[in-house]
Order: C-alpha cells, then structure tokens, then sequence
C-alpha cells in the first residue's frame, strides 16, 4: 500500500482493443461506478489506443468526469517523417497525461531496447506527460533467479541521465512477462520483492527523498480478487491492469481495493 506521499495510481491498459465507441461507452460506465472519494483515494486511469484518445477526451472534459487517460506509447521524436508514429505534442494536445513506455510487448515485437525507453523516457516528460515505464523479466529469467537484477538494468538503462527532479515525475510498472495475460498473478511477496529492489535501486541511484516519492506499480493479471493482497505491499503503489480493465464494473472493483485493506 502507499505510503502518505504516494497516491494509488490504477491503471487500465487497453491495449489493442475496443473502438471508439466501446471507448466512450466504458469511460462513462467506469465514472459511474466509482464515487468522488473514491476517485480521489485512488487515481485512476486508462490507456486506450490511439484511436480512442480524443472520444476519451471528449468524455472527460464534457462530463468533468475524474478519470485520467494516456496513451500506450510514444515517437522520441517530436515531430517529423515518422510515418505511423506519434509523438509526445499530439498527444500532450489530446489531454494526455500519461503514456506507457517499454511495455513488454512492445520490447518483444518491437525490439524497443532500454536505449529507446530512455528517449522515449526524456521525451514524455519534455511533453509534460508522466512516463509508466515497464520493467519486468521472462519466465526463463524468473527461473534462472536473475529477475532483481535484469528489472535493475532495465531500470537504470531507461532512466539514464535523467535527475532526480525529472525522476520523481515518473511512474514505473513492474510486469513480470509470464505472469501477462496469463492468469499467473505474482504472489504478493513476488511483487513486493521486486517493486522493493526497485525502489532500493532508485535510493543507489539518487536518494531516499527521491524514491520515496516515485509510484511503482505492479502488473500481471490483476484481478479484484487478488488487488487487495497485491496493494497492501509496502512497496506497490498501484496497479497496471489489462484484461481486467477492459470490464468497466470489474475496473471498478479493482480501483475499490482500499476498502479491502486493513490499515
Ligand atoms: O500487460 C499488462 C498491463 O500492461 C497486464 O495484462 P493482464 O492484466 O491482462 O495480465
């Protein structure tokens, strides 16, 4: 669970689904399935496809609804011949907030490598938007018990040369790759071992004000049933959900998991 400094951020990656019409209809449905306090205990967010953004936007903006949204991924550069590509200024225009950078499938089908993370990184916060960079290991990592350190270079490598002001602007999402979509939810402690080592990592790299203050998320089948064990970690400050976020009541009860947590 977070700590005082440290709002929960849930959210929801869509991925490649629902058109913009399933969009608005989930936004408006999400909304109203969450009270104001709610939405103020937690942040919540979606992360529709590109196609979605200005139909979220109009929903948002029109019915002052308390829900953030970003997109999924973003050009390093600002502008230019980038065909098929966009850029952190279109989407800063869209009212984005946020945008997902090195998310697992896009490292695998991709080939993003920690060095574009990196400028991908540098160019979501020179457009003001909150970078949630992923990290996260496979499953023959995970077994060769080398998952702390690959999430630390992965870590270092797309942070590199940014400093500590810059730093406590981002959001990173732990994402275990065999835990994707699969139905395998991390244990709590699995979670907790690796969002705790990152956060170490970041008082090495800076200082203990700094990662004190960054939001690391975990990721991986999250589910209402299991958020609640998941959240009451001390180092996980929220969640990044796919299949569950495309269910706006069981969104919902995600985004609900304070209630669940003791405290
Ligand atoms: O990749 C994820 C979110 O970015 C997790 O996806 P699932 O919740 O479907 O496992």
């Amino acid at each position: 669970m977070a700590g005082p400094t440290r709002r929960p951020l849930m959210a929801g990656n869509w991925k490649m689904n629902l058109n913009h019409l399933e969009a608005n209809l989930l936004v408006q449905k999400l909304a109203a399935s969450l009270t104001e306090k709610q939405l103020t205990d937690v942040e919540v967010v979606v992360l529709p496809p590109y196609t979605d953004l200005r139909t979220v936007q109009t929903a948002v903006e029109g019915d002052k609804l308390l829900i953030g949204y970003g997109a999924q991924d973003l050009s390093p550069h600002a502008s230019g011949a980038y065909t098929g590509d966009i850029s952190g200024p279109l989407l800063a225009k869209l009212g984005c907030t946020y945008v997902v950078v090195g998310h697992s499938e896009r490292r695998i089908h991709h080939h993003e490598s920690d060095a574009i993370c990196n400028a991908k990184v540098k160019a979501a916060l020179t457009h003001g938007l909150t970078p949630i960079l992923c990290v996260g290991e496979g499953l023959d990592v995970r077994e060769a018990g080398r998952h702390v350190s690959h999430c630390a270079v992965q870590l270092e490598g797309a942070l590199s040369g940014l400093t500590a002001e810059q730093v406590v602007k981002i959001v990173v999402a732990y994402e275990p790759v065999w835990a994707i979509g699969t139905g395998k939810t991390a244990t709590p402690e699995d979670a907790q071992e690796v969002c705790g080592s990152v956060r170490e990592r970041l008082v090495e790299l800076y200082d203990q004000d700094t990662a004190a203050q960054v939001r690391i998320l975990y990721g991986g089948s999250v589910k209402a049933s299991n958020v609640a064990a998941t959240m009451a970690q001390p180092d996980v400050d929220g969640g990044l959900v796919g299949g569950a976020s495309l269910d706006a009541e069981e969104f919902a009860q995600i985004c609900r998991f304070p209630e669940h947590i003791a405290r």
